[in-house]
């Protein structure tokens, strides 16, 4: 079995999901922002604030390649997809799923959240980010999952592990 690497825009989801679903398969859970952090040893707003994007991206390429390509859950940062030898490294090695709550979903859920440095911004740029995004994920996805408001963790794992069903 390819490893399931989840992706999305932040707060789609994709940490709470993808634990849930390593939980449910009994196999090995992994978040790159997460292992970025160990690695690195400082946190994603200290890492953008002294080095910049631009490092953190390169990071993030490097653990991505770094994280088992079978039997495993990866769930990505929202910004995985920016560079594209990260979506071919999706497209060709893990099966990647996209978590696509609207934008209004993710508002409501990350209020004032400050662990997102992209997310302290104007809501125009915030917007645009997202709009701007959607082909990015889905260039390197098998499997598109639509969430709503309504939507529990548990009804979102079970619609993935049925479209991964209906695959094969
Ligand atoms: N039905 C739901 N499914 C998933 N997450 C939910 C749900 N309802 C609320 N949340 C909340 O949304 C917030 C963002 O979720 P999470 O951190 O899993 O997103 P993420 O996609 O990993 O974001 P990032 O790209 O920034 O790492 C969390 O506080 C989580 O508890
Ligand atoms: O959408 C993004 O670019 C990001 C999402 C988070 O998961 C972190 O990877 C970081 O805050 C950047
Ligand atoms: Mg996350």
């Amino acid at each position: 079995m390819k490893s399931i690497c989840l992706v999305g825009f932040m707060g789609s989801g994709k940490t709470t999901i993808g634990k849930e679903l390593a939980k449910q398969l009994h196999i090995d859970f992994y978040d790159t922002d997460v292992e970025i952090e160990a690695w690195r040893k400082m946190s994603i707003p200290q890492i953008f604030e002294k080095e910049g994007e631009e490092y953190f991206r390169q990071y993030e390429a490097e653990i991505l390649r770094k994280l088992p390509t079978n039997y495993a859950i990866i769930a990505t940062g929202g910004g995985v997809v920016e560079r594209k030898e990260n979506r071919n490294w999706i497209k060709e090695s893990l099966l990647g799923v996209y978590l696509k709550p609207t934008f209004d979903i993710i508002s409501n859920r990350l209020t004032d959240d400050k662990s997102r440095p992209l997310w302290n911004k104007q809501e125009e740029e915030k917007r645009e980010l997202f709009i701007r995004r959607i082909p990015l994920y889905e260039d390197c996805v098998k499997i598109s999952i639509d969430i709503k408001t309504e939507s529990t963790v548990k009804e979102t794992v079970n619609t993935i592990l049925n479209s991964i069903n209906d695959l094969k």
